[in-house]
C-alpha cells in the first residue's frame, strides 16, 4: 500500500450491479490507503440481515430510505471509497447528498460483461430470476439518465484491471478537483 493519499473529497462509485464498484474500492483501497464505505454491506451489518431479506420484509422504500441516511451521515467525512448500491442515483435527493462532499465515478460495462459477472451470485434481488442479457441492458437504458446526471466522470470497465480502472478513475478525479476547486 503506497502513503495515504489525500483527495480532499470523498470518491462515490455508482453504476449497475456488477460494474465493479466493490472490486474497485477494495483497489483504491490498498493503492491509495483510503477507507471503503460499501453501502449494501454496512446497512446489511446494521440490520443484521441479508439485503434480499431486507427486501422482503421490509420492503425496499425502507431500504431505500436507510441509504439515504447513510450518504447524509458520510458528509462530515473526506478520503472515504463510498461503494453505492446499485439502486442510489436512482433518488434525486441521494445525488444531491453524494455531491456535497464527494465526486461522483460511475463505472460503467456492457450487458454482456455484466451478465457475465453477475450470473452465477444469487445476492442481487432487482434481477434475480432475471439473469439474461435483453433485461440487463433493458434495466440499465431505464436507469441511464439518472446515472449519467449524477456522474462528474465515466469509466468504463470492459476488459480492464482493477489496477487499470483505478488509475484512470484516479486521473479524471484529479482533473475534475482541478475544474472544480
Ligand atoms: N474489471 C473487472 N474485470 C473482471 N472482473 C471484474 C472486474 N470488476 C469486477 N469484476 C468481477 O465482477 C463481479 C462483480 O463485481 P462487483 O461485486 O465489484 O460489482 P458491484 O458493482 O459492486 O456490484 P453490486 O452493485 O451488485 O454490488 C465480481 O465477481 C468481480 O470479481
Ligand atoms: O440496483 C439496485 O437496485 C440494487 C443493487 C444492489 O447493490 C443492492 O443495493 C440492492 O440489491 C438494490
Ligand atoms: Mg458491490
Amino acid at each position: 500500500m503506497r502513503d495515504k493519499k489525500d483527495f480532499g473529497c470523498n470518491i462515490v462509485l455508482i453504476g449497475f450491479m456488477g460494474a465493479g464498484k466493490s472490486t474497485i474500492a477494495g483497489t483504491l483501497s490498498e493503492m491509495y490507503g483510503l477507507e471503503v464505505v460499501e453501502m449494501d454491506q454496512l446497512i446489511s451489518e446494521r440490520e443484521n440481515m441479508s439485503i434480499p431479506m431486507i427486501f422482503e420484509t421490509r420492503g425496499e422504500e425502507y431500504f431505500r430510505n436507510l441509504e439515504t441516511e447513510l450518504l447524509i451521515e458520510l458528509q462530515d467525512r473526506k478520503n472515504v471509497v463510498i461503494s453505492c448500491g446499485g439502486g442510489v442515483p436512482m433518488r434525486e435527493r441521494n445525488v444531491a447528498e453524494m455531491k456535497k462532499n464527494g465526486r461522483v465515478a460511475l463505472l460503467s460495462a456492457s450487458p454482456e460483461v455484466i451478465l457475465e459477472r453477475v450470473k452465477d451470485s444469487h445476492d442481487r434481488p432487482v434481477i434475480e430470476g432475471r439473469k439474461n442479457v435483453e433485461y440487463i441492458r433493458s434495466l440499465m437504458e431505464k436507469r441511464r439518465e439518472k446515472y449519467m446526471a449524477a456522474a462528474d466522470f465515466i469509466v468504463n470497465t470492459d476488459k480492464k484491471s482493477a489496477e487499470e480502472i483505478c488509475r484512470e478513475l484516479v486521473e479524471k478525479l484529479e482533473e475534475c478537483n482541478k475544474i472544480i476547486k
